[in-house]
């Protein structure tokens, strides 16, 4: 039984026991005006949350929440994007304290919210910095996550970033050579920090699950041996399985053991894309295939419904490890390429929130020329 911040008794759920139990943290994905619409979530076990521009387009555009706001922005004279930053920066801001307590209970390791930089950013080192930068003071709480996708060109602004105590999370992860290259970019900002104490310095890496299913998926049915469909809806979860494994070894060892003693956190690898895309896949596939220890799960509305429901709580994420590896092998033996799979997605994705930004920008005009 937990209890609320007046001491009532509530009920506890499936997510109170995945992180009692597993040590999984449950994220939501997802951000509604007025914040307070999330009390419910997080008394039922949520510990942190995530956004992406998508999830602001939706907010934004179907609510008259921000209306105030936005009358007020424009009022002082700001343009259509300078108003976008802050009502982001407030929903931010707000969902940070509402999540403090989580954050001050756990030492920091949970209780964070993620905003990303925009995606228009992601070749920009320069500009992702400078944004990181901005979005850390703007929001101004310890319990911020900085999202930074982890292309080429952002990857080398997630030291810089890091190294000068800005909490980040490496997101839009899809292939195990870019998560390698996301773990250096934390070991190497974590180095480059000038403070004695690391412990403030947080880092999640954002791996995508169900996205990367719904790629090979469609490689594998082109194939079309009977090799290639067996192989359908397992490529996703192997791979996150071998990342999990990746992440042990680099968090191990004189490297790492140097920057624990300096209070350094070990990064979290946090599940993202968690909702099923393929109707025939179970509805808590992803979510209930990827449970283990000191991880992180983002799940969004459809998944979390489902898995509230009907999850299955046991720990999944290292019980076939050579199981995964085989099912990793055989999928580069039909001459699917696992990078090529992942420079594909991050186009995809990147072009999508894109999407999303500028649409965004186009509802908040169009509710300016309401207010007018
Ligand atoms: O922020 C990342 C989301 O988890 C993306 O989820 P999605 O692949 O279902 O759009």
């Amino acid at each position: 039984m937990e209890h609320n911040s007046n001491g009532a008794k509530i009920k506890s759920t499936i997510l109170h026991h995945l992180f009692e139990k597993q040590r999984q943290s449950p994220y939501y994905d997802n951000l509604c005006r007025p914040v307070s619409d999330l009390l419910p979530f997080i008394a039922n076990g949520i510990r942190g949350l995530t956004t992406n521009p998508a999830i602001f387009e939706r907010a934004i555009s179907s609510s008259n929440a921000y209306d105030e706001q936005l009358r007020k922005l424009v009022e002082a004279g700001k343009d259509i994007e300078c108003a976008y930053r802050e009502l982001v920066v407030k929903d931010i801001h707000d969902t940070c304290k509402l999540l403090e307590s989580i954050y001050n209970d756990s030492d920091g390791v949970d209780g964070y919210v993620s905003v990303a930089v925009s995606p228009k950013l992601a070749s920009d080192t320069k500009g992702t910095i400078e944004e990181a930068k901005w979005l850390h003071k703007m929001v101004g709480c310890s319990n911020v996550y900085i999202k930074i996708p982890a292309t080429d060109e952002s990857i080398l602004s997630m030291k810089e970033v890091i190294s000068l105590g800005i909490s980040v999370n490496a997101t839009l992860i899809f292939c195990l050579p870019r998560y390698e290259a996301v773990v250096d970019a934390y070991l190497d900002g974590l180095e480059a920090c000038g403070r004695t104490d690391l412990s403030k310095v947080s880092n999640a890496a954002a791996f995508y699950i169900s996205r990367v299913d719904t790629k090979l998926d469609k490689k594998l049915e082109q194939i079309g041996t009977s090799e290639a469909l067996d192989l359908k809806g397992k490529g996703a979860v192997a791979q996150a399985v071998l990342a999990y494994q990746l992440y042990q070894k680099k968090f191990s060892g004189p490297r790492w053991k140097h920057l624990e003693k300096r209070g350094a956190k070990k990064q979290r690898l946090m599940w993202a894309s968690t909702n099923v895309k393929n109707p025939a896949y179970p509805d808590t596939f992803y979510v209930d295939s990827l449970i283990g220890p000191d991880t992180i799960s983002t799940i969004a509305d459809q998944a979390l419904k489902a898995f509230m429901d009907h999850g299955v709580l046991s720990r999944t994420l290292d019980a076939e490890v050579s199981g995964a590896q085989d099912i990793y092998n055989a999928i580069e033996k039909l001459g699917i390429d696992w990078r090529s799979v992942g420079s594909e997605l991050e186009h995809e994705v990147l072009g999508s929130f894109t999407k999303s930004f500028d649409n965004v920008l186009q509802c908040i005009h169009k509710k300016t020329l309401v207010q007018v």
